[in-house]
């Protein structure tokens, strides 16, 4: 049998063999992994816990939360706050930012998270997850602002994703490639199970919510109406589609096996760039993304390379295999 590697054992080869993170860096990340766990572990309950349906809030963008919403929330905020390896957090589920109460050890990073993606797949028992991306914060300055977050998705220098699926899975880039790690349930922790993720630069398959084809812009239409034509239209093969409505779901996938992810601009909001967010969902997947080969962009340049101005911003995403994302990208006028 060969020797599985645990996600603890990985981040510390990573830290003292290949000096690729520091040791705070290390523990900021064994931290997100055990609130996953725990996160991994009020899903599964379902409606066995108080944890399925709707509460009554609402999110700073409007939006009614899940219970499951909170909770990860919370179990994300608690595990964290006394860790003593972070300033402050900011979560698609909050206003402004956490900053870490002083009674606990302050650090040097900054973490955001989408405690919960693919809400409304919660009650129907399809796969959702936890999206994060850490930043380090400035150094010149006493304390933390907004501003501090407001870093292009270049800084990162740790994002990654945990799946409640089928499996629990959790894939972390450090800025060497992309490794994957399933929660071992009986052992109670995370074993790598991948390393050197490559997503194959082509691809025969989209996601893309199809429903809102009649508000695209003319280069998404183009795209997609060249998929849809099929052998006998100008890209001479035929295309799949898949569209599951968690990101993390869809880019998993796409991870495992190539494909591009749309979620562009759309004439709904014309005045919004797009329905997903930028800091906690569009940077980190865009930097796994690259890191296992692939490509991310807005249309028109690298969604690491936007400059944020808000923390809730939102950003219209183009992702997955390289020679796709550059031809959609190509059909915007962009890079
Ligand atoms: O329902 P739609 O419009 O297809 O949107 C689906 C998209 O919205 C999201 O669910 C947004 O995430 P949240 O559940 O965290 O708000 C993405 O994960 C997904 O790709
Ligand atoms: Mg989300
Ligand atoms: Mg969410």
């Amino acid at each position: 049998m060969t020797e599985r590697i645990s996600l603890t054992r990985y981040l510390v080869e990573q830290q003292r063999d290949h000096g690729r993170i520091p040791p705070q860096l290390r523990l900021l990340l064994e931290v997100v992994a055990r609130a996953c766990k725990r996160i991994a572990l009020a899903v599964n309950k379902g409606e066995l816990g108080d944890v399925m349906g709707t509460a009554s809030t609402e999110n700073v963008q409007g939006e009614v939360q899940k219970k499951l919403d909170i909770i990860a929330n919370e179990t994300l905020i608690e595990a964290n706050e006394w860790g003593g390896h972070l300033a402050a957090m900011a979560s698609e589920e909050m206003e402004g930012i956490y900053v870490v109460p002083n009674r606990y050890p302050q650090g040097e990073y900054l973490l955001l998270f989408d405690p919960l993606d693919g809400s409304s797949n919660i009650d129907v028992n399809v796969s959702i997850g936890t999206i994060f991306s850490v930043l380090k914060k400035p150094e010149d300055h006493p304390g933390v602002q907004v501003g501090d977050f407001l870093q292009p998705g270049s800084a990162q220098v740790a994002a990654g994703y945990c799946i409640y699926g089928p499996q629990t899975t959790l894939v972390l880039t450090v800025g060497d490639g992309v490794a994957m790690f399933t929660l071992d349930r009986e052992q109670g922790s995370f074993v790598l199970t991948r390393e050197n993720i490559r997503i194959p630069e082509d691809t025969k398959e989209f996601a893309i919510n199809m429903s809102n084809m009649r508000h695209w812009d003319a280069p998404v239409r183009r795209y997609i109406d060249e998929c849809l034509a099929g052998e006998e239209g100008p890209r001479g093969k035929n295309f799949n589609m898949r569209w599951i409505a968690s990101m993390v779901a869809d880019v998993h996938r796409i991870l495992m096996r190539g494909g591009i992810f749309m979620y562009p601009w759309d004439k709904r909001e014309p005045n919004k760039p797009g329905k997903l967010r930028l800091m906690y969902e569009a940077n980190p997947m865009g930097w796994l993304v690259e890191q296992a080969g692939g490509a991310a962009t807005n249309g028109k340049e690298r969604i690491l390379e936007v400059q944020p101005t808000q923390l809730h911003q939102r950003v219209s995403v183009i992702l997955g295999s390289k020679n796709e994302v550059e031809r959609v990208t190509s059909y915007h006028g962009g890079i």
